[in-house]
């Protein structure tokens, strides 16, 4: 047979068995699906761990709005520097209920909230009064936390405005300075025995000089803020939320430093692209009230 076509004899290269692939044995194999199984799982793990840590932000920053978070409930950074009260009082002014829509009367409430828990977390806090409380800013504190505001320390709550403060004594009317971007003076220092006034208001800029007319009709000084000096590079308008407007006060006493105050205060891109974030509508749940986490951002927004 030999020549015949088809009858090639092919040559199969003998490989020693020492030279082939080994087989991974059994464990090897449970090992590298353990393995594998594990990787995934670690995704899963750190995918649910920072969706709680977002969920307990969340929940801090809707307590901290409605000044309910308790000072161990801060981070380590917001925690207080102790020190003693600065003296000086604050007033934050509320009689502009009438003023404002629903959206900007809700935007207000966690700004007082904001405001309240920057003063218990201060190094040197304020004496803190809230005045003409009433209307729609009324009805919508009593609804936020359970009525959270009544339990705050250390702040006072006037339904009469702040012209009660002179009542008794009329030199008291020297002492009291209505802070607003719309006055001819700059606020050059805080002094512990002025008053300074907050306007109590959410406008997005629509009632310029709203707050400087009743100061004036109130026959009280009024003072602006340095920001223009000493941020000259900010491009949008040097209109400040309430809670902003008392944070830079907090800092100044602080820091006695106009310029660290602001930079501390006033969020970063105001000084990028002044692109102010969209606002984003609160909601309600049955008749209870939900503030989303876009809106208290929305509330440490700016005017402009
Ligand atoms: C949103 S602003 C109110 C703007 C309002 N249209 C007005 O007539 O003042 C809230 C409050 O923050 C304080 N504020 C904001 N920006 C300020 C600035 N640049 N200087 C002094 N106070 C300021 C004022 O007390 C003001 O009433």
């Amino acid at each position: 047979m030999d020549g015949e076509q088809g009858d090639v004899a092919l040559e199969v290269p003998v490989v020693p068995e020492s030279d082939q692939p080994a087989q991974p044995s059994k464990s090897s194999l449970k090992k590298a699906a353990r393995r594998e199984k594990f990787a995934a799982q670690k995704l899963e793990r750190r995918a649910k761990e920072k969706l709680a840590k977002k969920e307990k932000k969340k929940i801090r920053a809707e307590k901290r709005a409605a000044g309910e978070l308790d000072e161990d409930e801060e981070p380590q950074h917001k925690k207080r520097r102790v020190g003693p009260p600065f003296g000086g009082r604050v007033v934050v002014d509320l009689g502009f209920d009438e003023k404002m829509t629903e959206k900007e009367v809700q935007s207000l409430c966690s700004q007082l909230g904001y405001t309240y828990s920057a003063n218990r977390t201060a190094g040197n806090p304020f004496s803190l009064l809230f005045t003409s409380l009433d209307g729609k800013t009324r009805a919508r504190l009593d609804s936020m936390s359970d009525a959270g505001y009544t339990r705050w320390v250390n702040a006072e709550w006037w339904t009469e405005g702040y012209e009660r403060l002179w009542a008794d004594d009329p030199a008291i009317k020297q002492t009291v300075v209505y802070l607003t971007a719309d006055s001819d003076d700059e606020l050059t220092e805080l002094r512990p025995d002025e008053t300074y006034v907050i306007g109590g208001i959410c406008d997005h800029n629509r009632l310029k000089n709203e707050c400087l007319s009743k100061a004036q009709a109130s026959g009280i000084r009024t003072a602006r803020l340095p920001i223009g000096t000493y941020l000259a590079d900010l491009r949008t308008r040097k209109v400040v939320t309430v809670n902003q407007a008392f944070e830079i006060l907090v800092q100044w006493v602080d820091t006695r430093d106009w310029e660290s105050a602001f930079h501390t205060v006033i969020p970063k891109r105001k000084f990028e692209d002044g692109n102010k974030p969209k606002e984003q509508p609160a909601d309600t749940d049955g008749g209870k009230v939900v503030v989303s986490v876009e809106e208290l951002e929305d509330a440490m927004d700016d005017e402009s």
